[in-house]
C-alpha cells in the first residue's frame, strides 16, 4: 500500500486556495443539469465525487462541457432527463448518490444506482420510505435499507405532505428538496423527529432560490414547494472555496503558526466556516474578508467540549486539534460520524490512541485527552476516509513525523491536498 511519510514541522505559515466546495459544485451540477438554460459554473471542484456526478448526469444525457479549468457549460434539460434508461456508479459520493435518487425517482424512467461497498453500507431507507410516500418505485437490490437500487416509472401523487427522517442525513431531505419541483405540482415536506446537519439543507435553499425555485419553509419542520416551479438557469455561476476542506488549513495557523485561506469569507453559504468559530474557542485569533479566513496560534491552546452536530465534517479536524490543546476535549452529538465515509468515532479513537492520547467513545461523542509526550512516526490508517487522511496530517505540525497509508484517498475531495499542506508546513 502507499505510503507518505510527514515530516516534523516546527510551524505553519502561508496563503492557500482552496478547491471548489464539494456540497455547492455536485448540488449546482444537478440543478443546471435540470434547468431550463444554460449554465456556466466556475471554480468547480474537481474530485472523485464531482467526477461520479459528472459522470452520471453524462449517462442521462445531459450536454456538459469542459470549457476551462474548472468551469463547465451545463445546457439544462428543463426537468427532463433526455436518457430514460441508465445504470449509474455513483462511488462513495452521498452528494450524488442521494440526491440523484430522488431526481430520478421522479423522472419516469429506469435506472440502477450502486456505488463503492461503503456506498452500500451507508443508509437511505429513510429518503427511499418518503420517495415512496410520492408514489414512486424504489427497489433495494440487496440489502433492505441500503443501495443498490432500482428505480422505475411510476405514477407520482404529491397532494399530501410527504414525511421525511433527518436524523440519519440530512441528505435526505436535501434530495427531496432539490427533486420535487419536477413534479410540477405544489407539495409540501414535513419532517419527522430531529433533523441533523442543518447548514447543509441552508446551502440546499440557497441553490434552489439562485436556480428559480423560492422554497416556503416554516423552521426545520415544514417546507413548501409551490406549483409549477421550474429551475431556471441563473447564467454563470461561481462555486466558494470548500470550508470543510478549509478547517485543516486554518487548524495548521492556529496551532503552529499563521495561515490565510482564499476562496470562502464571512458571507460563505456553507455551515462548516463556523469551524473557524470552533476553533478559536481552543485558542488563537480568527479574522475574515470577504474572500478569505485568516488563523493564528496566539498562545497554549486549551480543551473544549462542544456540540457539533452543525458541523460534522470540520468536527474530525477539532478531534486531531485536541492533541493540542491542554486538558480533555469533548466532541459531542455526531452519532452521523458512524454512518460516513467508515464509522469515523471509532476510526479516530483507534489512530489518535496511536499517537498516544487517551479516547473514550460512545454512540455519539468522542473525548480526547492528549498524551505528555506524543508518539513519534505513528503508521495512521485512513479507512479510504479522505478527512481521516487530512486531519492526522495536522500532527506533523507537533514537531513529530507520522506516515499517513494510502494518501490518495483524499481525492474524494482535495486530490491536491498534500501539495498545497507541504506548502504551508516548515
Ligand atoms: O449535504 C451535504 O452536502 C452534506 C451533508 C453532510 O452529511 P449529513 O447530512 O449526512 O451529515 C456532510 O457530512 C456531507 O459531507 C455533505
Ligand atoms: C460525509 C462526507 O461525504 P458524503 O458527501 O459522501 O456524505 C464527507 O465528505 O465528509
Amino acid at each position: 500500500m502507499e505510503q507518505l511519510h510527514l515530516a516534523a514541522a516546527a510551524q505553519a505559515t502561508g496563503v492557500i486556495t482552496l478547491p471548489g466546495s464539494k456540497s455547492i459544485s455536485n448540488r449546482t451540477l444537478l440543478l443546471a443539469a435540470l434547468a431550463d438554460g444554460v449554465t456556466v459554473i466556475r471554480d468547480l471542484l474537481d474530485s472523485d465525487d464531482t467526477a461520479r456526478m459528472l459522470e452520471a448526469l453524462q449517462s442521462l444525457g445531459v450536454q456538459l462541457e469542459n470549457i476551462a479549468e474548472n468551469a463547465w457549460r451545463v445546457s439544462g434539460c428543463d426537468g427532463n432527463f433526455p436518457n430514460k434508461q441508465a445504470d449509474l456508479f455513483l462511488g462513495n459520493a452521498g452528494t450524488a448518490f442521494r440526491p440523484l435518487t430522488a431526481a430520478l425517482a421522479f423522472s419516469n424512467g429506469d435506472y440502477h444506482l450502486h456505488g463503492v461497498p461503503r456506498m452500500h453500507e451507508r443508509p437511505i431507507a429513510d429518503l427511499v420510505s418518503a420517495l415512496r410516500l410520492a408514489g414512486a418505485k424504489v427497489d433495494y437490490l440487496a440489502n433492505e435499507g441500503y443501495p443498490p437500487l432500482q428505480i422505475s416509472p411510476a405514477t407520482l401523487d404529491v397532494s399530501q405532505p410527504i414525511q421525511i427522517r433527518g436524523d440519519v442525513s440530512s441528505q435526505f431531505l436535501t434530495a427531496l428538496l432539490m427533486a420535487l419541483p419536477l413534479t410540477g405540482q405544489a407539495a409540501t415536506i414535513e419532517v419527522v423527529g430531529e433533523l441533523i446537519s442543518k447548514p447543509y439543507i441552508e446551502i440546499t435553499l440557497n441553490l434552489m432560490q439562485r436556480f428559480g425555485v423560492k422554497v416556503e419553509r416554516d423552521g426545520w419542520q415544514r417546507f413548501h414547494i409551490p406549483a409549477a416551479t421550474r429551475y431556471q438557469s441563473p447564467g454563470e455561476i461561481y462555486v466558494e472555496g470548500d470550508a470543510s476542506s478549509a478547517s485543516y488549513f486554518i487548524a495548521a495557523g492556529i496551532v503552529a503558526g499563521d495561515v490565510t485561506v482564499q476562496g470562502v469569507g464571512q458571507h460563505s453559504i456553507q455551515g462548516d466556516i463556523l469551524f473557524a468559530e470552533a476553533a478559536k474557542l481552543m485558542g488563537g485569533r480568527i479574522s475574515y474578508g470577504d474572500n478569505h479566513v485568516r488563523a493564528e496560534k496566539t498562545g497554549a491552546l486549551k480543551a473544549i467540549d462542544l456540540d457539533c452536530n452543525h458541523i460534522p465534517d470540520a468536527a474530525m479536524t477539532l478531534a486531531v486539534m485536541a492533541v493540542f490543546a491542554q486538558g480533555t476535549t469533548t466532541l459531542r452529538n455526531i452519532a452521523s460520524w458512524r454512518v460516513k465515509e467508515t464509522d469515523r468515532i471509532a476510526a479516530m479513537a483507534t489512530e489518535l490512541r496511536k499517537v498516544g492520547a487517551s479516547v473514550t467513545e460512545s454512540e455519539d461523542a468522542i473525548e480526547i485527552t492528549p498524551p505528555a509526550q506524543l508518539i513519534e512516526n505513528a503508521v495512521i490508517d485512513t479507512y479510504d476516509d479522505h478527512r481521516m487522511a487530512m486531519c492526522f496530517s495536522l500532527i506533523s505540525l507537533a514537531g513529530v513525523p507520522i506516515t499517513i497509508n494510502d494518501p490518495k484517498c483524499v481525492a474524494k475531495t482535495f486530490p491536491e491536498y498534500f501539495k498545497v499542506f507541504a506548502s504551508i508546513a516548515r
